[in-house]
Formats: structure tokens, C-alpha cells, sequence
């Protein structure tokens, strides 16, 4: 990649272009089944491609789930090659949802997969895992750094078994979810429009920890079919309002095959998060 724009900026002109929205494709086994396409490898190349045709140029973010490609092996992984190439090529921004995270020189060889220059699997951005300690992602910060992408770090997880540890309390008295956000902010810290270290945050979520001072973008997933609404994007964003970028996967996925029944409900969604953009 070694884009000479950070991912940061790079991300602010795309909402600016196409509204804040992420969509996720995630192959789930039942969305191939509702969209009449076999459970195989052929299956899944079909469903990418559909929803690369629907998507390129209309949103902000692409967010392939690594999961659904890599439970059909080395020909999931080469159809998810495949998949981030041509959403990049068609000068759509790329988010691999591989939730990557380990010790220092493993976490390594996952940057260089994810976001290392002419790796198969380049992607934008990856999400990644703080929970080995935030310490554990400095060669992924490094990698981002040099080549200009991103990391969405997980803060505040939408699923409701993430607050046994993400709620916990620091030593100095700080939920762990708040370290974490606070850990992004300070590789943020000096960037331009908008940092390249991203975090996660459930829409799910009752409350979110403190996001002013971020200064990067904020992922919410969870909105749809987890139950989260745009409602609940604006009450838990507080002043990171304009950082947030909303993601959905079924909520758009089960509108397929058609590409224009999913352009249509990628449309009702940018419209629903129209007032991020104020
Ligand atoms: O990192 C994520 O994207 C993520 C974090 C999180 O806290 N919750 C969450 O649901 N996700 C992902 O977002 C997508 C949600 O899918 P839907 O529930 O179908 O919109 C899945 O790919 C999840 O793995």
C-alpha cells in the first residue's frame, strides 16, 4: 500500500464523498442458503461478488468478516483475496474484520498479512485485539504508521459477554474499555483531520465509554440485527458525533441477491446516518 495519505484522511474524504457508513459482508451460511447459492467456495465467490457490484461507490468502508472466508480454507482465503483487491481497485476502502491480536513479533506477521505492502491480503485497515495488553499492537501501530492504514482497536465489544472484561477496573481506576480508548488517543494525537487509530463500540451498549478525545474514527457495529439503532448511535458517539462510522452487515445482506434491492437498502441505511455528516 504505502499510501503517502494517512488512513485517517484518507477515510475522512471517503464519508465526506459517500456518508459515514461501513457495510460488512459476511458470508453467513444461512444468508448463501436465502440467496439461492451453494455452501461451498463457489458459493461464497458468488456472494462476494454481489456484493462488490452493489457496494463499490456507494459507501465510505467495506468490511469483509475474515471468519465466514476462512471456514472454507485455503479457497475461502483465496476468494477473500480476490474480494479486498477489487473493492481497492475500484478505490474502495477496505476494513478486514480479522480481529487479530498476540504476543509482539506473532502480531508481527498478522500486521504485515493485513496491512504490509504487496501482502495477497492487504487491506486498509484491520480490526484488532488490545486485550494481550495495548502494548502487544505496537508492530501493527508501527506497520499502520509507515504505510499509511488503519486499526480499529477493540474498546467496547457489542456482544454482552465482552463486559466481564472490557468493564473491568484499572489500577488507577479506569474501566479497561476506557484504557483502551485512551491508548488510541494517544496515537492519535497531532494527526491532521482525523487519526488512523480507530476504535470499537458496540451500538448495543448501555454506555460508552468516553470518546471525546479520540480524535479517530469510532466503528459501531451491532445496529440491525444485534438490536442497535441510530438512536443509539447518537446517544452513546457524545461529541465524536462526526468520527462515527456505523456498521451493518445482515441488516443490508438480507436485502440480496438483488443488487438493486441491496443498493436500495445501503441507501436507507447512508439516509438513517445522514445526520452524522451535520
Ligand atoms: O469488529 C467488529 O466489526 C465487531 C465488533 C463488535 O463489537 N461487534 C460486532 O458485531 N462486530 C462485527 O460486526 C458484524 C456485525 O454483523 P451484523 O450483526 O450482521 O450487523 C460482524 O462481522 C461482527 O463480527
Amino acid at each position: 500500500m504505502t499510501s503517502t495519505e494517512t488512513f485517517g484522511a484518507r477515510l475522512h474524504a471517503a464519508t465526506g464523498r459517500h456518508g459515514s457508513l461501513c457495510v460488512g459482508v459476511d458470508p453467513h451460511p444461512e444468508l448463501l442458503e436465502a440467496w439461492g447459492l451453494p455452501d461451498s467456495v463457489e458459493g461464497l465467490e458468488q456472494f462476494s461478488e454481489i456484493c462488490v457490484e452493489a457496494f463499490v461507490g456507494q459507501v465510505a468502508l467495506v468490511k469483509p468478516q475474515v471468519a465466514f472466508f476462512e471456514a472454507y480454507g485455503s479457497g475461502g482465503l483465496a476468494v477473500l483475496e480476490r474480494t479486498v483487491s477489487v473493492l481497492r481497485e475500484a478505490g474502495t476502502l477496505v476494513l478486514a474484520d480479522a480481529k487479530r491480536g498476540d504476543i509482539g513479533s506473532t502480531m508481527n506477521a498478522y500486521a504485515r498479512a493485513w496491512l504490509g505492502a504487496g501482502s495477497p491480503l492487504e487491506s486498509d485497515a484491520v480490526t484488532v485485539s488490545p486485550y494481550l495488553g495495548f502494548g502487544s499492537l505496537d508492530p501493527a501501530l508501527e506497520l499502520a504508521e509507515r504505510n499509511g492504514g488503519g486499526l480499529f482497536v477493540l474498546a467496547a465489544t457489542s456482544n454482552p459477554e465482552g463486559a466481564q472484561v472490557q468493564l473491568s477496573t484499572a489500577a488507577d481506576g479506569r474501566r479497561i474499555s476506557q484504557v483502551m480508548v485512551d491508548e488510541a488517543a494517544a496515537r492519535n494525537a497531532g494527526a491532521d483531520v482525523l487519526g488512523s487509530i480507530g476504535v470499537v463500540v458496540g451500538a448495543t451498549l448501555t454506555e460508552a465509554p468516553d470518546l471525546d478525545a479520540l480524535h479517530g474514527p469510532i466503528l459501531m457495529p451491532g445496529i440491525g440485527h444485534q438490536g442497535g439503532t441510530a438512536d443509539d448511535v447518537r446517544r452513546l458517539a457524545g461529541a465524536g458525533l462526526r468520527s462515527v462510522v456505523p456498521s451493518v452487515s445482515r441488516e443490508v445482506l438480507r436485502a440480496g441477491p438483488s443488487v438493486t434491492a441491496l443498493q436500495e437498502a445501503v441507501g436507507r441505511s447512508v439516509e438513517a446516518f445522514a445526520f452524522l455528516q451535520d
